[in-house]
This record gives structure tokens, sequence and C-alpha cells, in this order.
């Protein structure tokens, strides 16, 4: 990776829109305006502003496109190297043809995620806000993409900052001990060290106990839903979905693949997967639907467990229900517009159930709040202050720091020696920096920005 050449790089999406942008960012990227596009009013480019022109190659003196352009020199860009945009027609062929233009001029195929790589390295975002920016793309639902904008924004890394500043702090003191060790250390500083990461701790907590939510928002989850044939699944699935996707009829065994689609529940962005019903069958077909559906279930993050309530629970039931015993788990009493028939065995009391009908739409308001409650726990989702984090690189990061703390704070109690101290303090800002990117090896940055897309 060179730092110092020019990329370029279709930055929007591959296909037929309205426009498409090429982007260039790097030390030639004004020589390679200048050399390829032709403002209509003539004279120089100024920076930040925006013409409208013809894009010729040189060469020939061919024109590919009429187009609008802007150079945004450095450091005022978001690279915060010198960068030119062209906004052509968003024909494929054209958009191609004009990075081609640019790539003969001496740019490179930028590598996905290269640009803002380059704003984390020249120091404009913080390695959070850089993963922030490929969340805010891929974001699922609003609640998603609220936690994407604040992290863009910046609250993750300040509350990230806080507590490097409580550690490097806490360093501070201990390393000021170990030069003058002729000063004793007496209580009070003691506990002015122990206070100070005490406070880190506390905020890393915080952190650590939004992790579920935040992960969920930006992953989503996966929620299955199994039972008995007729049991009403995909009405539930079409009810859910305010859609009739699946076919739905009064023969059993129905539904043969599993039906995917994806919706947002209370901000939750989920994956709902209608399946087969369970039941003995010699229908080869069905068989294989169903062992289908059972392969699901222990990938499934929630398993919505669909009974019929105008009949008895019965020994299929008990089969199904035996089967779910390691997964989270709604019981879903269908059909309450009936008279009602099923009772529980005593064995599937500690189930949460929510009757609903599928047919008229009654308790599935009641069956979304629980879906939501079990896996959005933050009462501030909704709130402006929401932040949480939200992968899994930030949550290894700050457990390895926490205990690496509760270490550190263990070892002060019984006056373990202070270079041993500074050595946990050091080792825990390195975790804690390594959120961020203070501290974070070059590999680990190939692998976050290599899950980016092209032309970000
Ligand atoms: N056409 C276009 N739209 C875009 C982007 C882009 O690069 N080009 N963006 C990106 O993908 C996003 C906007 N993000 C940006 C963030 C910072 C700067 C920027 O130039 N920042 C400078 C200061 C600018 C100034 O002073 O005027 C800086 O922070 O140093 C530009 C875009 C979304 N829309
Ligand atoms: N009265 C009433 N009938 C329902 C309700 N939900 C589903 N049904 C009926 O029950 C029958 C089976 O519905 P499906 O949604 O196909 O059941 P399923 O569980 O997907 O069945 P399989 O795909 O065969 O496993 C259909 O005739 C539906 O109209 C409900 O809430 N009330
Ligand atoms: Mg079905």
């Amino acid at each position: 990776m060179y730092v110092h050449d020019t990329i370029a790089a279709i930055s929007t999406p591959p296909g037929n829109g309205g426009i498409g942008i090429v982007r260039i960012s790097g030390e030639q990227a004004a020589d390679i305006a200048t050399a390829i596009f032709k403002p209509v009013c003539n004279g120089g480019l100024i920076s930040h502003r925006f013409y409208f022109g013809v894009v010729t190659d040189p060469m020939d003196g061919d024109v590919i496109d009429e187009s609008m352009a802007v150079l945004m020199r450095a450091p005022r860009s978001y690279t915060r190297e010198d960068v030119f945009e062209i906004h052509c027609h968003g024909g494929m062929l054209v958009v191609d043809q004009v990075l081609s233009l640019c790539l003969k001029h001496g740019a490179r195929l930028a590598d996905p995620g290269e640009f803002t790589r380059r704003a984390f390295l020249n120091g404009r975002i913080d390695l959070v806000q850089a993963e922030s920016v490929m969340d805010i793309i891929s974001s699922k639902s609003e609640a998603a993409l609220r936690l994407a904008q604040h992290q863009r924004e910046g609250l993750l890394s300040r509350r990230i900052e806080e507590i490097h500043k409580d550690l490097l702090h806490a360093l501070a003191l201990v390393e000021a001990y170990i030069d003058f060790p002729e000063d004793d250390l007496g209580e009070a500083d003691l506990s002015s060290i122990f206070d100070r990461v005490q406070s880190a701790r506390i905020i890393i907590d915080n952190l650590l106990s939004g992790f579920d939510d935040g992960r969920v928002l930006r992953e989503g989850i996966s929620v299955l839903i199994i039972g008995k044939p007729n049991a009403g699944k995909s009405s539930l699935l079409n009810r859910l979905l305010n859609e009739n996707r699946a076919i739905v009829t009064h023969i059993p065994g129905t539904t043969r693949d599993i039906i995917e689609e994806t919706l947002n529940i209370g901000g939750l962005p989920v994956r709902l997967l209608d399946s087969a019903g369970i039941r003995h069958t010699d229908d080869l077909v069905e068989q294989e639907g169903i062992r289908r559906a059972l392969d699901k279930i222990p990938q499934a993050d929630l398993v919505l467990f669909v009974m019929d309530a105008s009949h008895s629970f019965d020994q299929e039931d008990q089969l199904i229900f035996e089967g779910l015993k390691e997964s989270r788990l709604i019981g879903v009493l269908n059909k309450s517009d009936l008279p009602p028939k099923l009772e529980l065995p005593e064995y599937c009391q500690g189930m949460t159930c929510v009757p609903i009908s599928a047919h008229t739409g009654e308790g599935v308001d009641l069956l979304r709040d629980h879906i939501c409650r079990c896996f959005l726990h933050g009462s501030a989702i909704d709130s402006r202050e929401f932040i949480a984090i939200s992968r899994a690189r930030h949550h290894d990061a700050l457990v390895s720091a926490e205990s690496i703390l509760q270490r550190f704070l263990q070892g002060i109690q019984v006056k373990v020696e202070l270079e041993l101290l500074a050595v946990d303090l050091r080792e825990a800002l390195r975790a804690v920096g390594s959120v961020t990117g203070q501290s974070t090896p070059d590999d680990i940055l190939d692998v976050i920005f290599s899950s980016f897309c092209i032309g970000k």
C-alpha cells in the first residue's frame, strides 16, 4: 500500500443510474483533472467549485461525456489529499471510460475502502468513525443507522478517549513513583490511582453492556418459524410481512422449501424464515423440507414455535418442543379467533407464549414487542445520545482491557511491584487504543478496510 500514489475508483454503485461518480485522490489528482476535464468557462479549476464541462481524452481529443466536476484541494477534502470528482452520466460504459482515462493518466485503481483508509491515516477520522462509514452504508434499520451516525460523529470515540485519558493519567502517576522511589507511595496516592482506573472500568463496563443491543442492530437477527403442519406458520410470515409471500392452504404439508424474507421489527433488522411443518411422513419431498427446517434451528437467534390453539397439544407438538431445548423460544398460540382447545403441558410453562390470530392480526403487535424485547434491552435506543459498541472487534478489545484492569486493581490491593502495575496499564492502554486505531497493527487495518465497498 503506497500512501503517496494517486488512487481512482467509481464511487457510485454498478449499473445504470442518473449520475455516476469517479473519484480520484492523491498528489496527481489536480494534474489529471487539468489533463482530462475542460470546463466550458475555460480557465483553471478553483478548489471547491463545481464546474460544468467535458471529459476529453487528450490523446485524440475524443469527448467522452459532458459532466460536472469538482477539485478539492488538500487538506479540505474527504481524504485530506487533493481530491477530484467527476460526475458524469450514470451509464456503466461511460463511467468505466472515465475511470480508464484516469488510470491512463497515472492513477491506480483504489482498493476497497482505500479513500476512507486515507482519511483515517491522514488523521481526519479515527478507526471507529471509519468503520461507522461502512455501517452507514449497510444499515438495515433506522435505529441501526442512528447508531452508526452517532459513531461517525465521534460519540463512541469520545467515550473511548475518556477511558484512554484516565488510564494514561494513572500510568503517569505510577511511573512518577517508579522514577522517584524515595517518595513513598502513600495511601492517598494509591487511592487516586485506584479511582482513575476504576472510573475507566465503569465506562468500559457500560460500553460492554450495550454490545448485545449494538450488535443486533448492526447485524440483525434471524427468526425461524417452526411448528406442525397447518399451525399457521406461513400465515404468520405473511402477516408479519404484510404481504402474501408464502402459499397458504388448508392442506397440511404446504410449505416445503425454507422461505426467507427480511423485515424490520421495531427497529430491529430481522431475517424471517418460514419452514415446512414438522411431522412423520412418507413423502420424500416433504421429508427433505422437514430436514431443512430442523437444520436451521441451531443457527436461529430466535425460534417462533407456532401451535394451533384450536386443537389440543399433541405428541407431535411435544416432539418439536423437545427439539427446541437449546433455542431462544417464543410460543405462538395461533388461531385465537377460533374456540380455544389447547392446554399447554406442565413442562412448557416456562416458555413465553403469545396468543395471536394470523388470520385477523390480533396479538401480532404484542408478538412483535416480545421479539424486540428478547434482543433490545437498552431503553435509550431511540434517544439522541444512544451510543453503543456494535462490532466484535470493539467488544474483544474492551473485554481484554477490562480483565487486565481487574488484575491491576487486585495488584494495587496486594501491593504488587510498581513496574508490574505499569506493564498492566500499558497493556490496557494498547487494547483500548486499538478500538480507535491509535494502536492497531497494519494487518488488522487490512482486514477492516478490505470489507468496505469499492470507491468508499
Ligand atoms: N460528492 C461527494 N459526496 C459525498 C462524499 C464525497 O466524498 N463526495 N462523501 C464522502 O464519501 C460523504 C461526505 N463526507 C465528507 C466528509 C468530509 C469532507 C471534507 O472535505 N472534509 C474536510 C473539510 C471540508 C471543508 O473545509 O470544506 C475536512 O474535514 O478536513 C468531504 C466529504 C458523503 N457525500
Ligand atoms: N381461523 C384461523 N385459521 C388460520 C389462522 N392461521 C392460519 N389459518 C389457516 O390454517 C391453515 C394452514 O395455514 P398455513 O399458514 O398454510 O399453515 P402452515 O403452518 O404454514 O402449514 P404447512 O406449510 O403445511 O406446514 C390455512 O387454511 C389457514 O387459512 C388463524 O389465525 N385463524
Ligand atoms: Mg406453510
